[in-house]
Formats: C-alpha cells, structure tokens, sequence
C-alpha cells in the first residue's frame, strides 16, 4: 500500500490482537477520524486468517452505508489476496444473484454429472473467508441464500458502532449473534446431526468453554471488534453488542477529539448572504478540493442548483446525497476522487468515513446540530495525518452554541474568518440573477415531478387491467 509505518492505533491494536493481548478481549476501539482505524482492524484479521487451511467465511465488517462498504473492502482487497484470502461484498450494488455467484461456490460440474440445485444436501461452500456488508444486504443473505452461513464466523467488526447501534436494521445484530452462539444452544439441534452426517462438510463446534476468561462464552468464541471516532460509551448500548472482557482502546481522555492538524474557524454572516459568503469563500480556497455540508438532502440540491447558477465560477461542483441513485453517486465520488470535480455538496450521506484523499476544506454551511456531527464532518479533511480546515458559517446569534458545542472537543478557540467585502459586493448581482434563475429551476423541477408522478399513478392504476388482459 506504500505505507511504511503503523499508525498509532495500529500498533495498539496489534499489540492486542496478534502481539501479546492474543486477542484474549474483544476491542472497543474509539480514535480520531483519519487515524487509521480500518488498517487497525483490517491487518490483524488478514494476519490470522493467513493460516486457515479450508475457505469459509471467518471475518464478517458491517458498516452502516454501501459506499463505506465499498471503501473497506478495498482496503481489505489490497492485503488479503496476497496471504490467499478472498473478500466479498453485500451491499446490493448488484443484483441479488450476481451477488450469491461471487460468495457461494457451487461445486464443480464434473464430466456426466449434473447436480440439482435444489438438492440441499449438496455442499455448497463460502468462496470467501472475508465479508463485508452493509446490514440490509447481510439479512437478505442469512435468510435466503443457501450455503451462506456464520456458523465458521470468528471475527466480527462492527465499524461506525454508535451509528450502526442508532437503528435496528432489521435486527441484524442478535441475529449474527443469535447464529455464532455456542453449538451446544443451538436452535437447531436437528441440523447439527444432519450435517455431521452429510460427506466432507465442515463444522466448527462452539462450547461453552471453562478456560481462563472463557467461563459463560462459548469457545471459540468470535471476537468482536467495535470502532468509531465518536464511540458510545453507553453501557445499556454496548450490551448489545454482548462484548467479552471489552476493551477501551482511546486516544485521549476525552471521547471526542479532533484530529491533530485540523484548524477550526467560523464565519459569521446574516442568514440571507450565506450563499453569497459560501461562493467568496469557495474562490478564495480556489482549486483545492472541499466538501460543503448542509443539513437536509432538500437544502443539498437547492444549494447546488444554486451554486451552478452562479454564472461561471471556474470549479466543477457536484451535489452527493442521499436523494440521488446510488450509481449517481458513485459516479459523483469517482469523479472527485479524481480531481474532476473539486466541490462536492453534500447531505450527511458523506459525513462518516468516507476518505477521499486531498480533501483539503470542509465547509458547515448549516451548524451541525451535535458534536458527533462535528466531528465527522470535519473529519473528512485532515485524515492521516496532513493539514485541514474547517469552516463553520454561522449567524451572529449562533456563536455561542457553536462555542458551547466545540468545548465538548476541546476546542476552546475558533477563530474568525472574514472574507473581503469587496468579494461580497462583487458577487451580489450574479447572486440575484442566480436566484432568479433557481426559483425558475424549482418550479420547473416540480412541474416535471407532478407531470412524473400523475403518469405513474396512471400506469399503476392501469397495471391489473394490463395484466389480465395478458
Ligand atoms: N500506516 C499508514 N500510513 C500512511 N497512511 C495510512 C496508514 N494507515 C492508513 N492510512 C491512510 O489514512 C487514511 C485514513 O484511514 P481510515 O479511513 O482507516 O481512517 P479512519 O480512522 O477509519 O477514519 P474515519 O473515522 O473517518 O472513518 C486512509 O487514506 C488510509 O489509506
């Protein structure tokens, strides 16, 4: 990968799984966003499964958002392959089937002998030893994809934990838990005679084991690691996560902290110049490439209608959010990642640990309502270790929240940044013309939407006749 040392929640990480903490606790890992983390979980895990002799699925990531998702595994992808280990991904990027024909081997059709796909007795085997997966696209695999199971799971990686912990997902945490309990508490004890009695299938037997620090867990146990930049420390939330001996692995005293190199700085102007302030600033930082988050998908898309209605800027500008379709998006990232696009406006959808390199400015152009928010915002710029700054747009009255909110980090000082006044009048009258044309943009837009919508409900009121006449 080109790195040529660990960073430090690396090496701590390390020391507790593959050097002397022999992965004897699970990890509740809380660092600094850009530090490394996913390396942190990545490395130990590809180092342990460097040994296993026969393919199945033993390391399962689940993060809260494909795109994430998508980051991980190439992480994963750039290690794995040269100890032997295959990753897969479930995130429902593509169909449900290709999906099931990367992760599930079906055994090779020798000469003159055909089997039946419905046949279950027939093995069907993991074609990877590593799994990451957005929780959606796991339960669709755990309740209906043959062959797929967890019963070999010895790792489990919970990444973006308070945020993963924030919904149920249906339910996909007891369930994964449900399934790599002790065999012995099965709840299916039927199956387990079964498959012992099925040729050449593989079976990994949990007991409810009497070693030291295994008393109650089933061994071997899987060992869960659990990550964040904002962890919870909330012991009714983490009890969830039914963790073993846990361990708080943090940076510093506080459980929120920013990274080291990022500079803080607010702008203060009236609600109604915001746009304005935002073009004067965006010009100042020029070619470098930078985020602007708002707070709605809805104030996304209005802002960057706006921003491209602004006559010609001389920056490419993107929106990212949760509204698009997701091969929109993708194509948005890409773009950015590529340096063709130096703006991207965003909802939170690009908030968590998302790592585009050469991000260099993060802009709020709505105050985050939290300090978690905060936090992963800003840290989207300043990752491993390079310089960063984050600009806050604030109306005076907002000040002191903002001061109030940037304490809980430690963060006592925001400076000011003040752009010319000069810029500001200079850019007026392409402002008003801009809104103008934006009114124009949404009416048209809704129109359209209106237009859409009366012909679907069209299609779908005519839908049964259709189909009986079929
Ligand atoms: N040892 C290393 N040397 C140099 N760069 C590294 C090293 N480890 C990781 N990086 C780089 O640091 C960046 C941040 O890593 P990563 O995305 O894992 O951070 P993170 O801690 O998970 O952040 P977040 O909390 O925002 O998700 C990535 O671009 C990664 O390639």
């Amino acid at each position: 990968m080109g790195f040529s040392s660990l960073f430090p929640v690396q090496v701590a990480v390390w020391q507790e799984t593959i050097g002397p903490g022999a992965f004897e606790r699970d990890l509740c890992i809380n660092s600094p966003t850009g530090s490394g983390k996913t390396l942190a979980y990545a490395l130990p895990i590809v180092q342990k499964l460097s040994t296993r002799s026969v393919k199945c699925l033993r390391a399962l990531v689940v993060l809260p958002t494909r795109d994430l998702a998508m980051q991980v595994k190439e992480v994963f992808a750039a290690i794995a392959p040269a100890v032997g280990l295959s990753v897969g991904l479930a995130v429902g990027q593509s169909s449900i089937a290709d999906e099931i024909s990367e992760l599930i081997k079906r055994p090779k059709l020798e000469a003159g002998i055909c089997y039946d796909p419905e046949d279950v007795t027939c093995e069907l085997q993991s074609s990877v030893d590593i799994l990451v997966a957005t929780p959606g696209r796991l339960m669709d695999h755990i309740n209906s994809t043959k062959g797929f199971t967890l019963e070999h799971l010895c790792y489990l990686v919970v990444d973006e934990t308070d945020r993963l912990l924030r919904e149920a997902y249906q339910s996909w945490l007891p369930t994964v838990l449900q399934f790599t309990q002790s065999n012995e508490e099965s709840l299916f004890p039927l199956a387990n005679s079964f498959l012992s009695s099925t040729f050449g299938s593989l079976k990994t037997i949990r007991r409810c084991g009497v070693e030291r620090g295994f008393k109650g867990k089933p061994h071997p146990r899987l060992v869960k690691m659990v990550l964040s930049a904002t962890l919870t420390q909330d012991p009714s939330k983490l009890a969830q996560l039914n963790l073993h001996h846990p361990l708080l692995m943090t940076t510093g005293k506080r459980r929120y902290q920013l990274p080291e190199k990022l500079e803080s700085y607010k702008l203060i102007c009236e609600s109604n110049l915001r746009p304005l302030y935002l073009v004067a600033l965006l010009q100042e930082l020029g070619e470098e490439k930078c985020i602007v988050f708002t707070s709605s998908t809805e104030s996304t898309h209005r802002l960057c209608m706006l921003l491209n209605l602004f006559g010609d800027l001389g920056i490419k500008i993107k929106e990212y959010s949760g509204l698009q379709h997701q091969s929109r998006r993708s194509k948005t990232l890409k773009s950015f990642r590529e340096g063709k696009v130096q703006v991207l406006v965003s909802s939170d959808a690009m908030t968590r640990g998302m790592d585009v390199q050469g991000v260099r400015n993060v802009i709020n152009y709505d105050i985050p309502a939290f300090i978690k928010t905060y936090i992963h915002r800003a840290g989207r710029t300043a990752r491993a270790g390079q310089a960063g700054r984050c600009f806050t747009l604030l109306h005076k009255y907002e000040v002191k929240r903002f001061k109030k909110m940037l304490q809980k980090a430690d963060n006592e000082s925001v400076p000011h940044y003040s752009v010319p006044s000069s810029s500001i009048e200079s850019l007026r009258a392409a402002y008003n013309s801009a809104l103008g044309k934006l009114k124009e943009t949404v009416e048209s837009e809704a129109s359209r939407k209106r237009k859409f919508g009366s012909k679907f409900s069209k299609l779908s009121r005519t839908k049964p006749t259709d189909r009986r006449k079929g």
